[in-house]
């Protein structure tokens, strides 16, 4: 159906139109070209009216509102249409743009579901629905797994936009693709995922497994106590590492060292009284009889690895661990596919990865070195190879390390309005164009760019809603505080209620 007509002067790049109807910022067109069909999209929509225009007074604008209503033809819908490709080739993944303009006086017509299907949502098993086009609602959006996996992922937002939604809609894909995904979940958020076959667990840390400056970390040395740093390091000999009571053996060497080395005593004894804490508090978590915590990972599984309980610290020292295990493991597998090793371990990972971290920001700073952070970029760097990939959630993108998110080859970036967060990522993506980058800031809850990889053609789109997914809601303070009125109200009716009997029994 045409819809419009090209106007003016127009480019290989763009053209602008005048249309019949409004029509919406984001919205595909095809551009019916003398040299084949040309897919367009919206990038400008100005509607003017001929009585209502160089209107100077109130009373004014009334009367020339009369006579604009009567007008069929006072409004003026004129519109510049971006040119994103030939159409047939962009169905073939392919982005060719015309060398000569569509001339004035071309056609505009209706994007389709047969001119759109192809691009936005293919139908072989690796393109996975995410949800539909944001301004052509009837048209999916599809994002490919595969590129997802193999070239990273980030997923960015302000707080409450979406950002969990759209991991639990991948982690329900992948699961029914009977992929392995792991999710280092930072705020319990994923508790009650509705996944067939979870595999929910508190992420463990075996201290025997750790080195000792690692090990200070976890049961919280300060980072500047160099006494106490040699004495913990000097205790944890490899003897204590493989005694049958892992913390009874510490104890035992670090009180030794305290008694043997001359100056060591107060500070062996204050190394003592951390790993007495640290074993009481953290109970749950540091192991020594837990095995390799990466074997609670399922293969084929959404597992889902509560690191709520951790400190940022901890967190620090067991991300990094699980990251470093999952490349080497998978680094073991290809390698032994290939022949080139025959690797002593089992390798418990035969097939690509995938691992997710939120709260990104903390755990791969800008600026900052952790440990979390190198193995997060050696796993960007080398994943590729080794099919394992990487997804960073964030709402603070300008906090991320810069290096890190410019390996991100795919993006979801959902309502970001600070300006300093948007110039973050228009550095990381080059395919972020202006245009897209000024849509951010007007999206709505779900709404998403994608970009990168993952998408044949940058896309607005409207993520489908996880309905199961109870957490990351916000929470709803005035009914709560009601409802707990009432219970007291409850219980203070039922306790007057017994007093009353009790008096009556006396
Ligand atoms: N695609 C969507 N369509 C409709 N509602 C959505 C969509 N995505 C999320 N929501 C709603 O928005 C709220 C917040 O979503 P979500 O927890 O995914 O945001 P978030 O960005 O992860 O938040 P936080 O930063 O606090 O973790 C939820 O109540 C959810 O139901």
């Amino acid at each position: 159906m045409t819809i419009g007509v090209v106007i003016g002067e127009s480019r290989p790049t763009d053209v602008t139109a005048q249309s019949s109807k409004p029509l919406s910022v984001g919205e595909y067109v095809i551009i019916d070209s003398q040299d084949g069909q040309i897919l367009g999209l919206v990038e400008k929509s100005i509607i003017s009216s001929e009585a209502l225009t160089d209107v100077r007074n109130f009373d004014e604008a009334v009367e020339s509102k009369e006579v604009a209503d009567i007008n069929s033809r006072d409004k003026n819908y004129k519109v510049k249409i971006g040119i994103l490709g030939f159409l047939d080739k962009l169905q073939n993944g392919q982005m060719v743009l015309p060398a000569v303009p569509p001339l004035p006086g071309t056609s505009i017509l209706e994007a389709t579901q047969k001119d759109l299907g192809a691009i936005f949502g293919p139908i072989t098993e690796e393109w996975i629905r995410i949800g539909s086009l944001l301004r052509n609602s009837s048209i999916e959006a599809k994002i490919n797994v595969n590129k997802m996996v193999s070239r990273h992922l980030a997923i960015l937002a302000m707080t409450g936009m979406g950002k969990s939604n759209l991991v639990s809609l991948i982690a329900r894909h992948v699961s029914s693709l009977n992929g392995t995904l792991i999710i280092f979940d930072y705020h319990n958020d994923y508790e009650n995922l509705d996944v067939p076959k979870i595999n929910y667990m508190l992420a463990k840390i075996n201290p025997r497994l750790l080195p000792s400056d690692k090990l200070a970390e976890v049961i919280e040395l300060r980072e500047n106590a160099d006494k106490q740093q040699r004495a913990l390091r000097e205790s944890l000999t490899e003897a204590v590492k493989q005694s049958k009571d892992f913390w009874q053996a510490l104890e035992e060497s670090t009180a030794s060292f305290g008694r043997t080395v001359k100056g060591y005593a107060d500070s062996a004894s204050r190394v003592l009284d951390k790993i007495d804490d640290a074993k009481h508090r953290f109970s749950d978590i540091l192991d020594p009889d837990c095995g390799d915590p990466v074997d609670l990972i399922k293969e084929g599984r959404v597992n889902v690895l509560n690191i709520s309980e951790l400190s940022e610290r901890q967190a620090n020292a067991g991300l990094s661990y699980y990251l470093q295990e999952l490349l080497q493991h998978r680094k073991d597998a290809v390698w032994e596919r290939k022949g080139k090793t025959s690797s002593k371990r089992n390798n418990k990972f035969l097939a690509p990865i995938f691992v997710i971290i939120e709260e990104a920001h903390v755990f791969i700073p800008k600026g900052e070195h952790t440990d979390t952070k190198y193995w997060a970029s050696k796993v960007a760097r080398e994943g590729r190879k080794f099919g394992i990939g990487l997804g960073v959630v964030s709402q603070r993108p300008r906090n991320i390390d810069p290096n890190v998110l410019s390996q991100m080859g795919s993006l979801a970036i959902m309502k970001i309005v600070q300006d300093d967060d948007q110039q973050q990522i228009a550095s990381a993506a080059e395919s972020l164009s202006k245009d897209l980058l000024s849509q951010l800031s007007s999206l709505n809850i779900g709404d998403a760019v994608l970009i990168g990889q993952w998408v044949n053609l940058p896309s607005i789109v409207h993520v489908d809603e996880v309905k199961s997914k109870k957490s990351g809601s916000d929470l709803n303070a005035v009914s709560e505080w009601n409802q707990t009125d009432k219970f007291k109200q409850v219980a203070k009716e039922s306790t007057e209620s017994m007093i009353q009997k009790d008096l009556l029994l006396d």
